[in-house]
């Protein structure tokens, strides 16, 4: 298993890293157990079996207690991130949100785990995304960011090799999706009586402003041409059912048009169902079950 890198980047160093024991189940540390964390646990317990061990699950600790009902014995809560890399997970999984990545992300590194992340937006900030990848190239430890609540990323990662010229990415979501963020700034949500769009900008801007729902604006600009040259709109629409995320990308290759109407979770309207469930399947494929034939 090679080390060291974004997902897709060529940064192995040749150094020696010790290599997870072929056949071995996958130690797994999560921080967070909100709406994503529960969906892929929930998941991890149907189909997880001899190929993911929890370690720890680290949540705030007026929550402990609740998570620990919650999870009912099959990982320990910990309330402190020491506590939950004293467990040496082989990979840990940030479910938690911007600040969680930026605060835990270095010592994760450095504490010689792999990174899963669906806080993507936290690499719009410039350095966070340098240290991030001069640690994960140093150490040798991997920082994947699954394809989250979007799809089309890998024809996106695949074409940025032949070249792309364009990459527009437009997301709509209901009115209540939007309630508590920035949008409520440029928007009174509660006179809307059809689909407004309240930001038109890059994807650095818009996955720094809107932490909460679009991470997939920095998912596509680091797998696409970056996060200055994707264009995004975001759209509030009171007759919206769900969200829907529209990709466009245009290069050597051809050009793509991609939609995706994603329900959103039961328990986060911000997040689609989606995105646990490319959480698990980023997990699944690193214990070998990748999508294959022989
Ligand atoms: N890449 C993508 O496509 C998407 C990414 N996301 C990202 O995922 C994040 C989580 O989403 P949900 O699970 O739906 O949110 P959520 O609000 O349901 O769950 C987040 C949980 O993390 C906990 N938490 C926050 N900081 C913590 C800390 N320092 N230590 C321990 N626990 C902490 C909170 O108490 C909460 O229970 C979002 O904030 C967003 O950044 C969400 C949707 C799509
Ligand atoms: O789940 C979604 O639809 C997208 C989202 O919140 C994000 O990108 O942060």
């Amino acid at each position: 298993m090679k080390r060291g890198s974004f997902k897709g980047d060529d940064s192995s160093g040749g150094r020696a890293v010790p290599e997870h024991p072929a056949g071995a189940p996958i130690r797994l540390a999560v921080i967070g157990l909100g709406n994503i964390a529960r969906s892929m646990l929930e998941l991890c317990a149907r189909e997880g079996s001899g190929r993911i061990e929890l370690t720890g699950v680290l949540v705030h600790p007026p929550r402990a207690a609740e998570a620990e009902t919650w999870l009912g014995g099959r990982a320990p809560v910990m309330t402190a991130f020491p506590e939950l890399l004293a467990t040496r997970p082989d990979i840990v999984a940030e479910c938690a949100g911007h600040a969680a990545v930026k605060a835990f992300g270095e010592p994760v590194l450095a504490g010689g785990c792999d990174l899963v992340t669906l806080a993507s937006g936290a690499f719009a900030d410039r350095e966070f995304e340098a240290r991030m990848r001069a640690l994960s190239r140093d150490l040798r430890r991997r920082i994947l960011v699954p394809s989250g609540a979007i799809v089309g990323i890998d024809g996106l990662a695949a074409a940025r090799h032949g070249g792309l010229t364009r990459v527009v990415y437009s997301g709509s979501k209901p009115v209540n999706a939007w309630r508590g963020t920035a949008a409520e700034k440029s928007v009174d949500l509660d006179k809307l009586s059809e689909p407004k769009t309240f930001f038109e900008g890059s994807a650095r801007e818009a996955a720094s402003r809107y932490p909460m729902n679009a991470n997939v604006t920095a998912t596509v600009a680091l797998a696409g041409i970056g996060f200055d040259e994707t264009r995004v709109r975001l759209i509030a629409d009171p007759t919206a059912r769900g969200n829907l995320h529209a990709l466009e990308y245009e290069g050597s290759f051809g050009h793509a048009r991609i939609r995706i109407q994603g329900k959103p979770s039961p328990t986060n309207p911000k997040t689609s169902m989606l995105t646990a469930l490319s959480l698990w399947r980023t997990l699944l494929d690193e214990t070998g079950a990748a999508i294959r034939v022989g």
